[in-house]
């Protein structure tokens, strides 16, 4: 397997045919060269990748140590708490920037993959925003991501169409479409396709670099109304990392010559640090904020993350940490307390149901369960939420908006003060519930089929009527991971089995023999399922955890152009 480190070693290639990219002094493309990514990779948006990647890396990097530093101490038993040292930002009275008009009102979004024809169907879809993801959702396989930059380009110039050969059906815009926001990958990526002096450029600063250098003037015109673009950050730890990306907003804007504060971005909360610094956080970006995102799913896996060495803070089943466990609870109200107190939207996050086709009761029951977290979330304050499926979005709609009526949010009307007596405890609360063998066995079952999805392109897939995407799968992954390192017991159906390295490979055989069943032989043959297996595997016994699933699987994605060698 190539590792990303040997990626600096190794020469600059020749372009087949004569043809290449043009490139800035120091950059090396090393994806496959085709003339419509050629439209997007243009000397100029790379030198502008170029500048930002020189201008921060050093920050990055920065960011990245204290991350680990802050392992260590979470390792040696320190528990993540508020900082004493911010306390007066925490305190003091400021508020963010004003939301602008284009999107005070954010009742129900729609998420999903940079996929051209998604893209239009999520515009097209009634949201009143789309989250177009190169994040959890996306694979960063470079045909992903190159072909995403191309499909929000076509977006953002409205001209964006598909034709569905199989039937034989044609996509394009509607008139009204949702507001787009873009979610670059977290800080952790690197972007082995694109080197830059040498070493692989930060994956978010080339999907934030390319998406704003080629779209800023037209999405301000057709989209924003004369602010923006708009974005979504994904899996920061601390503020130091949103003052990173303030500077890159204000490098950008400067770049562009249009007003600072113009760019805006709504940060996710979903890792448990995070949940300490949400006013540090908005105060970083304070003149580009709107507002946080409850991102449930990473937020979960962070808990087991952060608790890899705690023992005694292990997790129930992962069907049963949901956000009425009162950690998560807490979580959301303190978001929103912190949002509304900063002038700012406080969005909901994803209910993992989709709709289920061929079973009406059951489809009926799965809207149920989505129409009941949205309800909460309404109740609770939150100024809108995410979903996965346009047939979700009737049902978010209507709770929505019946709780809301014609107010396009709840910044001013529910302050949430209740929620200021929130304490350090009740943010770590322990979740209660059971383990099962079943939990053991579905979380292999999925993490396997999510990984091999992932290693063939697919970054968002429905397994066993759920929304499953990286995030979704991280928690299956940590979970086998902590319940094999400290060989818990399975004491929620009565067999009092303890998780054993020998029981789990019982489990992964035969977890492995019931897909191949369920895919049938010849997509499993074709698929990529033993390599998941092997990976799922390994990150699962490992004596210490990978800090992300998709750090060591990218290896295997990674396709070295002229020559074409894959990883495998
Ligand atoms: C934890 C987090 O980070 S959450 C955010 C990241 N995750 C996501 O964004 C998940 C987004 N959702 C999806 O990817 C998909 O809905 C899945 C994978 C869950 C389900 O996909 P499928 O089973 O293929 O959906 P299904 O077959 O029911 O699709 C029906 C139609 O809806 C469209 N559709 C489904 N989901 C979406 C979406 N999120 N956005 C736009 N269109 C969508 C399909 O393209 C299809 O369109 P067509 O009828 O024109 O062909
Ligand atoms: O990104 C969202 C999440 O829940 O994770
Ligand atoms: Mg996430």
């Amino acid at each position: 397997m190539i590792g990303l480190r040997t990626y600096g070693n190794l020469l600059p290639m020749k372009k087949k045919g004569g043809k290449g990219y043009d490139v800035p002094e120091g950059v090396d493309i090393r994806g496959r060269y085709d003339e419509e990514f050629a439209k997007i990779l243009t000397k100029d948006a790379l030198q502008f990748v170029v500048d930002l990647q020189r201008e921060f890396r050093n920050h990055v990097n920065y960011a990245m140590e204290c991350r680990k530093e802050a392992k260590r101490r979470y390792n040696q038993g320190a528990l993540p708490g508020f900082d004493p040292a911010t306390r007066n930002i925490r305190e003091g009275v400021w508020t963010c920037a004003l939301v602008p008009p284009a999107v005070a009102d954010r009742r129900v979004e729609i998420t999903g993959p940079v996929e051209r024809k998604m893209i239009i169907n999520a515009l097209n879809s009634g949201a009143k925003v789309f989250m177009a993801d190169f994040e959890d959702a996306l694979s960063p396989s470079w045909e992903n991501l190159m072909r995403g930059q191309v499909n929000l380009k076509d977006a953002v110039d409205g001209t964006i169409s598909f034709h569905d050969k199989a039937r034989n059906r044609d996509y394009k815009l509607n008139d009204q479409i949702a507001k787009l926001f873009v979610r670059p990958r977290g800080w952790h990526l690197p972007e082995a396709h694109i080197l830059i002096d040498g070493e692989p450029a930060t994956g978010c600063l080339v999907d934030f670099g390319l998406y704003f250098y080629h779209n800023y003037a037209k999405f301000r015109q057709n989209q924003g109304a004369g602010f923006g673009p708009f974005f979504y950050l994904p899996k920061m730890e601390h503020s130091r990392e949103a003052k990173i990306w303030n500077n890159v907003f204000e490098r950008a804007e400067k770049m562009a010559g249009i007003e600072r504060g113009s760019i805006r971005a709504t940060v996710l909360i979903e890792t448990l640090p995070a949940v300490f610094q949400m006013d540090e956080i908005l105060y970083e970006l304070r003149d580009h904020s709107v507002g946080l995102n409850c991102g449930r799913w990473d937020y979960i896996f962070s808990y087991v993350k952060t608790f890899q060495a705690h023992p005694d803070r292990l997790l129930p089943d992962r069907v049963q940490v949901g956000m009425t466990q009162h950690f998560m609870r807490s979580y959301s109200e303190l978001l929103i307390r912190t949002c509304h107190r900063r002038g700012v939207q406080a969005m909901g996050g994803m209910a993992a149901q989709i709709p289920i086709r061929d079973d009406p009761a059951a489809n009926e029951a799965a809207l149920d369960l989505v129409r009941k977290d949205k309800l909460r979330e309404v109740k609770a304050g939150h100024d809108g939420t995410w979903a996965a499926h346009p047939g979700l979005i009737p049902v978010c709609m209507e709770v929505f908006t019946n709780n809301m009526g014609n107010a396009p949010n709840q910044i001013q009307t529910v302050k949430r003060e209740d929620a200021a007596a929130l304490t350090e405890e009740d943010l770590l609360q322990r979740p209660r519930g059971v383990r099962t063998m079943e939990g053991l066995r579905l979380n292999t079952r999925v993490g396997i089929q999510y990984l091999a999805a992932w290693l063939t392109g697919s970054g968002s897939v429905p397994l066993y009527n759920l929304m499953e995407d990286a995030a979704t799968a991280e928690i299956s992954r940590v979970q086998n991971w902590q319940w094999l390192k400290y060989g818990v017991e399975l004491d929620g159906d009565g067999l009092g089995v303890k998780v054993t390295k020998d029981l789990f490979g019982r489990v992964v055989e035969e977890e492995m023999t019931r897909i191949e069943s369920e895919v049938g032989k010849e997509k499993f043959k074709k698929g990529m399922y033993k390599e998941a297996c092997k990976i799922f595997t390994r990150q699962c016994t490992t004596p210490t955890l990978d800090d992300f699933l998709t750090l060591d699987a990218y290896n295997y994605i990674v396709i070295q152009h002229p020559q074409g060698s894959s990883n495998l």
